[in-house]
This record gives C-alpha cells, structure tokens and sequence, in this order.
C-alpha cells in the first residue's frame, strides 16, 4: 500500500495521513511548486512552521492545488507550529501563521519546542543576547504556553493542538497539569535515533507520534548505512523505501522532506512489509548505536537547554 493511502486516528478521532511533505528548509521559490506537486501526486498532509518563514509560500502551493480543482481544503491535513518567541501570545501566533497560510484553519497546531524565547528581543523569530546566545525566557514554563493552546481548541483555528521535541521528562512535567492531553509528538526518529521510550510512553498514553527528519535529514547519512543498503538490496527497494516503511509499521506518521519532483513522488511509493529479518537487521544497528552511546540526533540547535533526551543529557 501506499504510504500516502494510510492513516493513523489521533486522540481527537481525526484521522492523520502517515505520510506527510515536510518544508523545512526548502528554499522560496521552491516549497509552493514542492507543495502543489505533492498534492498533485496525493499527499494530503503537510507540516511547515512559523519560524520556517514559508507559510505563505506553501499556503499558495495549497491555494494552487485547491483552485485547480485536485482536492478541497478538507481533504487536506495541515500543521504549522507555534514558534518559541510566541510562547506569551499563543492565540496571536496561531493568527499569524494562519494569515500567512491564507488558511481559516490548521489540522494541527504544535508547540515547536517546550522553550520560551524573547518576543521583544534582538530578532523577531531568532533573538539572541549580546554574547550570541538565544535569548531564553527560562522563567516561563511549557505547561503555561500548553494551558494557552487549550483555549485554542474550541476557536475553530485549529482541529487539534499537540506538542513536538517533547522527551518524556517533559511529557511527564506537561500531562498532570493539562486538561487535554496533546494529539501528537512530532520528533526526530529514524533507525540511528529511535527514541523508543518517547514511542512507547506516547503510546501508552494516546498521543500519536510524528517522525521528523525520518530520512534522516539534509545530506542523510541513513541513505549509505550499512544495514539500511543491505535490507533495501534483498527486498529491491531503495533505502528511503526501507525507511519509510520502518516508520509506518511502528505507527508513526512520517514528513519527508523533498523539493525534489522524482523524490516527492518515490516517496509516495508502495511500502514494504518489512520481515522479521528486516527488522532485526535494522534493530542490530540502532542497539548497537545505543551500546556505544553514538545515536545520531541531526537536529539540536544551540538553545543551551536540556530538553531531557538521554543521548544529549
Ligand atoms: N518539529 C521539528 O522541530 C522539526 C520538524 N521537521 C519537519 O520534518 C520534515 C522532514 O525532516 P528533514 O529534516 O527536512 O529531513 P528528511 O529526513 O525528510 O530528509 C530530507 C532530505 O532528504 C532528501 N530526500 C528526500 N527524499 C529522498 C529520496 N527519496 N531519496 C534521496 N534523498 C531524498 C531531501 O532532498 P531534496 O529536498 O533536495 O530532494 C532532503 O535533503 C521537515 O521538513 C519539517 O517539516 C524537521 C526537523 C525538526
Ligand atoms: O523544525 C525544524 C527545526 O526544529 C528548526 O525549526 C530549528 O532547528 C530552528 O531552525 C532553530 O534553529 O531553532
């Protein structure tokens, strides 16, 4: 089956399709033709973010696909992300991406990061301190920012609100103190950085999980790993292939990444039922990833926080 024809049924009872375009980092003049292309090829879910500087160019590859009659906003599942230096002004965050967006409302509202940023610093989107750090606002707690998106449910901006980049310290400082409990945790995850105990605990507690960077990121060391190449040989298939098929079948929707034609449509291709050698093949190499303590985490930036991740702590 293909990975765009499959879904997952978040807490809310709204279904996500597995298979997402990711934006991150794809270049003006590049996302609306990526965004219109892959609508054209029948993705139906998008995920772009505030601080990407880009809603307004993937909202006019959505307004482009809608006008030419290949799918009607409804069809569509779209995420965007509060950005860290909204974290005090969540209702006027969901406002700007959606005006950018040129949209009524999102599919999905993420906090992008569990960490406030300054909203009158240095940078709009980016504020740093003289010394060059990012200018933090550390006495301002996640679980306030959450309690402001509660009262966005309910606004008709948004179908659902979740979280991303929460580690299960954070979804355990998060979960007593909130009335609803987020649809989804969109994190880093692929085989050299499974975050097991995050899949699990979300698992356990109904809270779906969103891989990002599931490729493996810009300039993908995963495409060349041993193990990946190996598995993608033996059952024919390339190593994007055999990577998005591991996602799916642990039952994480996925975002891939490509402004690339050819790559958005192979990336829509025919999943394979990975087999038990499959998967033990690709397991060996995430154990002994975690035996050397070497996990790859392909996006960290430089928020001088600790965000509770056993491989950064
Ligand atoms: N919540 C968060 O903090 C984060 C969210 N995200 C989301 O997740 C999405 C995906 O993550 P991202 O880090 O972008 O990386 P991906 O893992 O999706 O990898 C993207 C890279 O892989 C290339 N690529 C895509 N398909 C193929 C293919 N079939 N064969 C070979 N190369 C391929 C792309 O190239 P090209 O485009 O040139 O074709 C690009 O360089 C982001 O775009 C964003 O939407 C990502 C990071 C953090
Ligand atoms: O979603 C993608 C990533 O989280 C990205 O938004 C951040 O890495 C951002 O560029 C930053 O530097 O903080």
């Amino acid at each position: 089956m293909a990975a765009a024809d499959i879904h997952f049924k978040l807490n809310t009872g709204a279904e996500i399709p597995a298979l997402g375009l990711g934006t991150w980092q794809s270049a003006p003049g590049e996302v609306e033709k990526a965004v219109f292309h892959a609508i054209k090829v029948g993705y139906r879910h998008i995920d772009t973010a505030l601080c990407y500087q880009n809603e307004h160019e993937v909202g006019q590859g959505i307004k482009e696909a809608i006008d030419a009659g290949i799918v009607k906003r409804e069809d569509l599942f779209v995420t965007t992300k509060l950005w860290n230096s909204y974290h005090a002004r969540v209702s006027e965050g969901l406002d700007t991406s959606l005006k950018n967006l040129g949209l009524d409302y999102v599919d999905l509202y993420l906090m992008h990061w569990p960490i406030a940023m300054n909203p009158n610093g240095s940078h709009p989107i980016f504020p740093k301190l003289p010394n060059g750090e990012r200018d933090i606002i550390h006495s301002h707690s996640h679980v306030t920012t959450w309690q402001s998106m509660e009262k966005l449910v309910g606004s008709g901006k948004t179908k659902a609100i979740g979280v991303s980049n929460y580690s299960v310290q954070y979804l355990e400082e998060l979960l007593p103190q909130a009335s609803i409990i987020p649809a989804a945790n969109q994190i880093e995850n692929h085989p050299s950085l499974p975050q097991q105990e995050i899949v699990d605990f979300c698992n356990q507690k109904g809270i779906h999980v969103t891989a990002y960077s599931p490729l493996g990121s810009t300039g993908s060391p995963l495409f060349t790993a041993e193990p990946i190449v190996e598995v993608a040989k033996k059952r024919g298939v390339s190593p994007a292939t055999v990577l998005l098929s591991w996602h799916i079948a642990r039952g994480s929707s996925v975002l891939a990444k490509s402004v690339t034609p050819s790559r958005i449509e192979a990336n829509r291709t025919d999943l394979i039922k990975l087999d038990a050698d499959d998967v033990a093949t690709i397991k060996k190499y995430s154990d002994q990833l975690a035996a050397s303590k070497s996990f790859q985490r392909f996006v960290f930036p430089p928020f001088g926080v600790n965000f509770g991740f056993p491989d950064k702590m």
